[in-house]
């Protein structure tokens, strides 16, 4: 079964020049995290004792001003970054899509691409076969699969990221903001297939600053602000639908 657990993690990033900063008592408390100094170092101390538990079946979105901390959690997440203070308890095997165009090559076709997607992520070329007219049918790119990938839009990039990185049923999925690239019809799409995966027992976590966006997708909003926990809420959309159409 899968599941993530927190407990007060905090990420603390060391600034290796040393830089001159305003007094302390002159700075002004804007967005992103904290800027600290110990002696001679520098710090920004971007997650600050932060504690959720998901399981599965949980779609959390992050939500949180510029410099929160959303994509640093992601990475903590992804193993990237050990938190410099608490724990991260996670079972599952977590997969990610932080960035639409990483991991793609311009040069090769969106087919080629596939195929390089999927041994990268650990598939046999017999499971990249099986699923790659199914990965290509979702992407709804047509002809477009055999054109190379740098003649590709933003929202056409991020159709064959998703439908490459949803194709194999991924236990835990982190995602970026990308997926707002994607347009209205692939977003119905997209949810319908997060919808799926979340019931076939997977969590999947979803920065954006996009509210909407995030409460059509997810189940729970996690807010963050300057590296803190604002919030965590289930999404209600969904239940006030259901009170309002009675
Ligand atoms: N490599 C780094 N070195 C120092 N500070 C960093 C580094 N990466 C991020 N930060 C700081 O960590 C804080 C959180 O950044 P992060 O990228 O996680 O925010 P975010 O919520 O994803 O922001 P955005 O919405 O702008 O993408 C910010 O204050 C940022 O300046």
């Amino acid at each position: 079964m899968v599941s993530i657990k927190l407990d007060n993690v905090s990420l603390v990033y060391k600034l290796h020049e040393k830089l001159t900063l305003s007094a302390p008592d002159r700075r002004i408390n804007g967005t992103g995290g904290t800027i600290q100094e110990s002696g001679r170092k520098q710090f920004v101390r971007a997650l600050d004792d932060i504690s959720f538990e998901l399981s599965a079946g949980d779609r959390l979105g992050l939500v949180g001003p510029n410099g929160a901390g959303k994509t640093t959690l992601l990475k903590v997440l992804y193993g990237i970054y050990e938190p410099s203070g608490g724990t991260v308890a996670i079972k599952g095997k977590v997969d990610a899509l932080f960035n639409i165009n990483l991991g793609f090559r311009a040069e090769a076709t969106g087919r080629r691409n596939i195929v390089l997607r999927g041994l990268i992520n650990g598939w046999s070329e017999a499971e990249i076969e099986e699923k790659m007219e199914d990965i290509i049918a979702f992407s709804e790119l047509g002809d477009f699969i055999d054109l190379p990938f740098k003649a590709y839009s933003q929202g056409m990039a991020a159709r064959l990221a998703f439908s490459v990185a949803t194709a194999l049923d991924p236990e835990i999925l982190l995602m970026d903001e990308w997926i707002g690239a994607g347009d209205a019809s692939f977003q119905t799409k997209a949810k319908r297939r997060m919808d799926e995966l979340a019931e076939k027992a997977g969590i999947i976590i979803l920065a954006s600053h996009s509210e909407s966006l995030l409460n059509n997708l997810c189940t729970k909003l996690l807010t963050l602000r300057n590296g803190r926990k604002e919030s965590l809420v289930p999404v209600l959309s969904k239940l006030n639908l259901a009170i309002t159409s009675k």
